[in-house]
């Protein structure tokens, strides 16, 4: 059995073998935040960075109680940053209670994290469905298996289920998926975090105005 405790003594972040750490100017960076996330997110791509469009997002139940897991970003712009689930599975369950949301990427290749947090909103069922049918075939499949969160009463089940949503899906590719809804959150918050060797890390915070746009300070790190 491996030593946990030893096992994590010995990893280290920002391995310079695999992550530059780029330098950040403040000064520099633009009034808007959707623009330099666009400009970070093409930077983690050129990189290397492994599932750059891969994001933690995090919600809260009723009680308050939060949680979080992985979704893909399906797109960001001046409406929010999107992305898609079912409305029936726990986290759909807890943004109808609770419509509010954070999101966290981390892209260690360049030693980067962008949070962001505000009010989240449906999208039409249109474009919800729009953006389901411009996916892959699997996107479709797994969509129409449905009933995400669940419980499973056995593997079997899944099997059963998934096989007949595979071959629905390839043979009706715009095939409706009811509960498939696709959300935008619209930051009231965003900040970018760029590590820096000497622990001289930079963080960006950008604040939502009144009136629409955005004011910013640094934070301590
Ligand atoms: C890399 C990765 C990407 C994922 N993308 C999505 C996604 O876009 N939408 C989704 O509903 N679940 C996605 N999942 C599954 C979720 O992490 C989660 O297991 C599922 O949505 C159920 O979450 P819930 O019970 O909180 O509703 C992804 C998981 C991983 C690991």
């Amino acid at each position: 059995m491996s030593d946990l405790p030893q096992l994590l003594r010995s990893l280290r972040v920002w391995d310079p073998a695999v992550t530059e750490l780029p330098p950040f100017d403040p000064a520099d960076a633009p009034g808007d935040p959707l623009e330099l996330f666009t400009r970070w997110f093409a930077e983690a791509v050129a990189a290397g960075e492994r599932e750059p469009h891969t994001v933690s997002l995090a919600t809260a139940d009723a009680d308050g109680l939060p949680d979080v897991r992985v979704v893909m970003l399906h797109g960001a712009d001046a409406d929010g940053w999107a992305f898609a689930t079912h409305a029936d599975s726990r986290k759909g369950r807890q943004l109808a209670a609770r419509p509010q949301a954070a999101l966290v990427f981390y892209w260690p290749v360049l030693g980067r994290q962008v949070r962001l947090r505000g009010p989240v909103a449906v999208a039409p069922a249109e474009e919800a469905l729009a953006d389901l049918h411009a996916r892959s075939t699997g996107a479709l499949a797994a969509a129409l298996t449905g009933r995400q969160s669940a419980e499973l009463d056995s593997p079997e089940e899944l099997a059963r289920a998934s096989a007949a949503a595979w071959e629905r899906a390839e043979r009706e590719p715009d095939a409706p998926v009811a509960s498939w809804t696709l959300y935008r959150l619209r930051p009231a918050e965003v900040e970018f975090f760029q590590g820096e060797a000497r622990r001289r890390h930079v963080r960006l915070a950008y604040r939502r105005t009144a009136d629409g746009g955005w004011e910013r300070r640094l934070l301590w790190p």
